[in-house]
């Protein structure tokens, strides 16, 4: 287990009954385990960069601008509806609480470009196998995804391609 991990705070009930959420506020509001987090989350790209990271608002975009500044990259939002201002293509899909929709701009990744998902947490999938399918639409090359926490008891990777690289720094 990472040095970090327990910094990661369950929060039972939040937002629904039911539901038990990790809250990686604590590990953000530390300097060594949100160092130490983004390294981790960075070491399997740090080879082969892609163009831009890809993160998925809003938690997602905390983790992917720190490792666009980390490797040098590009950063792109995948934002909730109607929040990006210019043209957007959409994805529809169901979350383990809520949410059914994300947007990106239709411009902001150049076909054929290499790129890497960045989410916080990595719970029924949902999220992500919506953000893989939008950037597979718009023509990125998807090398694969980054995420800090994998909720493993939920199985995401039963549904997640074989043959795309998912990385979680950490399994909980
Ligand atoms: O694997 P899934 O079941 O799809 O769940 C994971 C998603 O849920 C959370 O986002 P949330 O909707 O809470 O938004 P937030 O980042 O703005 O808090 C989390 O940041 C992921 O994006
Ligand atoms: N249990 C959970 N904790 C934090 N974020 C989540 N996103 C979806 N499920 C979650």
């Amino acid at each position: 287990m990472p040095h970090w991990s327990h910094l990661l705070r369950d929060v039972p009930g939040f937002p629904r009954p039911g539901i038990v959420f990790k809250d990686i506020t604590p590990v953000l509001a530390d300097a060594a385990a949100f160092a130490a987090a983004v390294e981790a989350m960075a070491t399997p790209w740090r080879e082969a960069p892609p163009v831009a990271f890809v993160g998925i608002e809003s938690r997602g975009f905390i983790f992917a601008a720190a490792l666009a500044q980390r490797l040098g990259t590009g950063f792109v939002p995948v934002r909730k509806p109607g929040k990006l201002p210019a043209h957007t293509l959409h994805h529809d899909y169901a979350l383990e609480y809520g949410r059914d929709r994300i947007e990106i701009h239709v411009d902001a990744v150049p076909p054929g470009a290499p790129v890497v998902l960045v989410d916080d947490v990595l719970a029924t999938g949902g999220t992500l196998l919506a953000a893989l399918a939008l950037l597979r639409a718009q023509g990125a090359d998807v090398l694969g995804a980054a995420v800090l926490v994998e909720l493993s008891a939920l199985d995401a990777r039963a549904r997640w391609p074989q043959g795309v690289p998912l990385h979680a720094a950490l399994r909980a």
